[in-house]
C-alpha cells in the first residue's frame, strides 16, 4: 500500500528526512513515535503528497510521488488525512462538512450522500448536531467530525497527525475511541502520528521510532515497549512511560 525507498526530503538545505526505507502494508495500523522535531509529521505529510520529497522513491496505492505527473487529487481520494487542528470549513455546517468532498469529488448522488453522512455521524456519536456549525462545536466533536469527514470518501488509508495533541484532556478519549474502532476494520491501513502511549501499545501492529529526521527502529508494538533495540528509543521511553 505504502513503499518509501531511499527517500529524502529537505526544507530548504535543512535535511529532514534521511534515507527513508518503510513498507506499510494495506489493512496495518502504524504508530510514528519520536522526539518534537524528528520528522513524524513531515513523513506523513509525504504519503499525500503534502510534503514533496527530493529524492528516492515513494509509492503509495501504486501511484508514484516522485513522479511531478502524479495526480495528487486522485491520490487524497484514497488517502485521507486527520489533522492537529481540524481544518473543517467554519462557514458550513457539520453535515455539509461531510458532504462537500464526495459531492464535488465523487460526485455521490445527493441522497446517498446525505445518507452516507448521516451514517457517519451516527458512528460518531454526533446526530444531534448535524445542523450546527464548527464554532458551536468542541475541540474533541470537532475533531469527531474530521474523521467522519475523511471516512466519507471512502479512503484505503487514513493518515492522523497528531489528533488529540490540541483537545482538552477530557475529550481525548473520545476520539481515540472512534480511531481505535477505525483500525479494528482490516481493510483499513492507518499511520499515527501521536503521543498517545496507551494508544500505541493497544491499537497498533508496528511502531516507527524517529529521531534526526531518521527511522532508528521499526518493531512489532509489544516488542518495542518491551526491548527497544536503539538507545534513543529506551531513552525517549525511560521519559514518557511511568
Ligand atoms: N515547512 C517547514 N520549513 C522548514 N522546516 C520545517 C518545516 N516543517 C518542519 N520543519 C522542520 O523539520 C523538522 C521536522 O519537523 P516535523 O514537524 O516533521 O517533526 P515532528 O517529529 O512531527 O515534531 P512534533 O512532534 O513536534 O510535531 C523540524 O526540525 C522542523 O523545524
Amino acid at each position: 500500500m505504502i513503499e518509501f525507498k531511499d527517500v529524502e526530503k529537505y526544507y530548504g538545505d535543512f535535511h529532514a528526512l534521511h534515507d527513508i526505507n518503510l513498507e506499510v502494508e494495506a489493512g496495518e495500523t502504524v504508530v510514528l513515535l519520536g522526539p518534537s522535531g524528528s520528522g513524524k509529521s513531515t513523513l506523513i505529510r509525504t504519503i499525500n503528497g503534502l510534503e514533496s520529497i527530493e529524492g528516492g522513491q515513494l509509492i503509495v496505492n501504486n501511484q508514484d510521488l516522485a513522479n511531478p505527473k502524479t495526480d495528487l487529487n486522485r491520490l487524497r481520494k484514497d488517502v485521507g488525512m486527520v489533522f492537529q487542528h481540524f481544518n473543517l470549513y467554519d462557514n458550513k455546517t457539520i453535515l455539509e462538512n461531510i458532504m462537500i468532498a464526495p459531492r464535488l469529488v465523487l460526485k455521490r448522488d445527493e441522497a446517498e450522500n446525505k445518507e452516507t453522512a448521516m451514517g457517519l455521524l451516527e458512528r460518531v456519536g454526533l446526530t444531534d448536531q448535524a445542523n450546527k456549525y464548527p464554532s458551536q462545536l468542541s475541540g474533541g466533536q470537532k475533531q469527531r467530525v474530521a474523521i467522519a469527514r475523511s471516512l466519507a470518501m471512502k479512503p484505503k488509508a487514513l493518515l492522523f497527525d497528531e489528533p488529540t495533541s490540541a483537545l482538552d484532556p477530557e475529550m481525548v478519549n473520545g476520539v481515540l475511541k472512534i480511531m481505535r474502532e477505525i483500525a479494528q476494520d482490516s481493510s483499513m491501513t492507518m499511520l499515527v502520528v501521536t503521543h498517545e502511549m496507551g494508544f500505541a501499545k493497544q491499537v497498533a501492529d508496528r511502531v516507527i521510532f524517529m529521531a534526526d529526521g531518521k527511522i532508528l527502529e521499526d518493531a512489532p508494538t509489544a516488542k518495542f515497549f518491551e526491548h527497544p533495540e536503539e538507545e534513543r528509543a529506551r531513552q525517549f521511553l525511560s521519559q514518557i512511560v511511568h
